[in-house]
């Protein structure tokens, strides 16, 4: 008879907190990929030839598998079906090919400048290698979220959620510190070169994971690790989306996570060029959202767990977004110092929101609805994470143009732009409005602390 008191590998704390640090390891990766090119945006300009719209297709193009082949909901039912280690590894593998395709064109095919459908060939592989690493990169976050509630299940779950995003902050703000000086210490493709390492690096964490998890499994006794109330299912999508919570929580999350990544894939080139910030520190800049993101999100997440509030923690971040955008769309203010100070105020309202969005899906749902309502709200957010820069990018070059740099880069007026996201920022406030008001009205017990004393 087995003992059912035996002690499991996820009991130990180092155990449970080492496989963190090594899944947080690959997503770490996996986001300094993502946010590594976008620093680059002027020298893609001058060195490649890339214009602002490609720029944005490109930068789009992270989420345009997951958007138009459904990919976040295939990535749901295969993690569902085959389990967390299998669709770890797949994403991973994912990632590693779509950043070496990436690579490839940027490195390889630079003179592959022939237009087709409007686009210069490179710009399209590296496109592909990118909406290739998109996928892999979104299904590892729902992946890696199903492990910290594995491997965390009754222990401090929503600390290990916290911690992973995070170190996956230190990996953004790592992507915009290098990029520009190592790109031009080196090649311009050196930071992305850096990247593919790293993410080969995340592939073999992933499989040493995949060993623990196994024995963990053994321990568990489970053949499949995917426990049948977790499972993505048709039936949950009905409901959840018959839930006015689920569409006010996905339409802010969409509208709000549409000003901050998006805005900060051509930060770099708004901080250069209208605020004169130096090159070689204007990615630090742009990145320091997510550096403050890092320390505040887990003081606002306890401060949401205490107090509750995240109606109006919501609120106040949507508002906190306008304000930025607003004064950056100003063009009369210029002082490089308005610009960090506006980075730092986006930096507490990215702490802001996700610390109380991420965590009010959950008292929305019950917990066997949680990962098909996290996959899905996933899937809506990824349609701003594409649309939004391929838009802002048509607009630069539509309508911004204002001279050329002494590289050859066009120079860009980006007051449209900034009136765009502020925009945006207006209807998330709206929303965050909604949605306290369907608080009220349906008692999600958004403004209720989590922890009873
Ligand atoms: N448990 C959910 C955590 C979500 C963290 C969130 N990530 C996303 O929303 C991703 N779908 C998109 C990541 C894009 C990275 N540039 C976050 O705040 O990072």
């Amino acid at each position: 008879m087995k003992d059912q008191n035996q002690k499991k590998l996820n009991d130990s704390w180092g155990m449970r907190w080492g496989a963190l640090a090594i899944v947080a390891f690959t997503m770490m990766a996996a986001y300094y990929v993502n946010d590594v090119a976008a620093p680059l945006k002027t020298m893609l300009e001058s060195t490649l030839g890339w214009n602002s719209s490609e720029f944005g297709l490109f930068t789009g193009a992270y989420s345009f598998l997951n958007v138009f082949l459904l990919m976040l909901i295939w990535g749901g039912l295969i993690l569902d079906r085959f389990g967390i280690r299998f669709t770890g590894k797949l994403a991973t593998i994912l990632m590693v090919v779509g950043t070496a395709i990436e690579y490839y064109a940027m490195t390889q095919m630079t003179d592959a400048t022939q237009i087709v459908m409007g686009y210069k060939w490179n710009v399209l592989v590296a496109s592909a290698g990118y909406s290739l690493f998109g996928v892999g990169a979104e299904v590892a976050g729902i992946t890696v979220t199903k492990i910290i509630a594995k491997w965390f299940q009754g222990k401090e779950m929503a600390t290990a959620m916290g911690v992973q995003v995070a170190l996956a902050r230190v990996g953004s703000q790592a992507a915009y510190a290098v990029a520009i000086p190592v790109a031009r210490a080196y090649e311009i493709t050196t930071p992305i070169l850096i990247g593919l390492v790293c993410l080969v690096g995340g592939l073999v964490a992933f499989f040493a994971f995949s060993v623990l998890d196994k024995k963990l499994d053994r321990q568990l006794e489970t053949a499949v690790d995917a426990s049948p109330e977790d499972k993505f299912s048709f039936k949950d999508v009905k409901h959840i989306v018959c839930n006015p919570g689920f569409w006010l929580i996905a339409v802010l999350c969409v509208l709000f996570y549409s000003c901050v990544f998006p805005f900060q894939k051509f930060a770099s080139e708004l901080m250069i060029t209208k605020y004169q910030i130096d090159e070689n520190l204007a990615g630090t800049i742009a990145g320091l959202p997510a550096l403050g993101a890092l320390f505040l999100t887990p003081v606002f997440g306890g401060m949401v767990d205490k107090r509750g509030k995240a109606a109006s923690i919501m609120m106040l971040g949507a508002a906190m977004l306008i304000g930025v955008h607003c004064v950056y769309a100003l063009p009369f203010i210029t002082a490089s110092w308005v610009a960090i100070v506006l980075m730092i105020v986006l930096g507490i309202a990215f702490s802001l929101v996700p610390s109380a969005m991420w965590p009010s899906v959950a008292k929305i749902f019950p917990v066997n609805q949680l990962g098909t309502a996290y996959a899905l709200i996933f899937f809506i957010q990824n349609i701003g994470l594409w649309g939004i820069p391929t838009l802002i990018g048509a607009v630069l070059d539509g309508f911004c143009v204002v001279g050329t740099t002494e590289s050859g880069a066009k120079l860009y007026d980006y007051t449209l732009p900034m009136c765009i996201f502020t925009g945006i920022a207006i209807l998330s406030l709206i929303v965050a409005f909604m949605l306290k008001a369907a608080d009220r009205k349906y008692g999600y017990k958004l403004e209720e602390a989590n922890i009873r004393k």
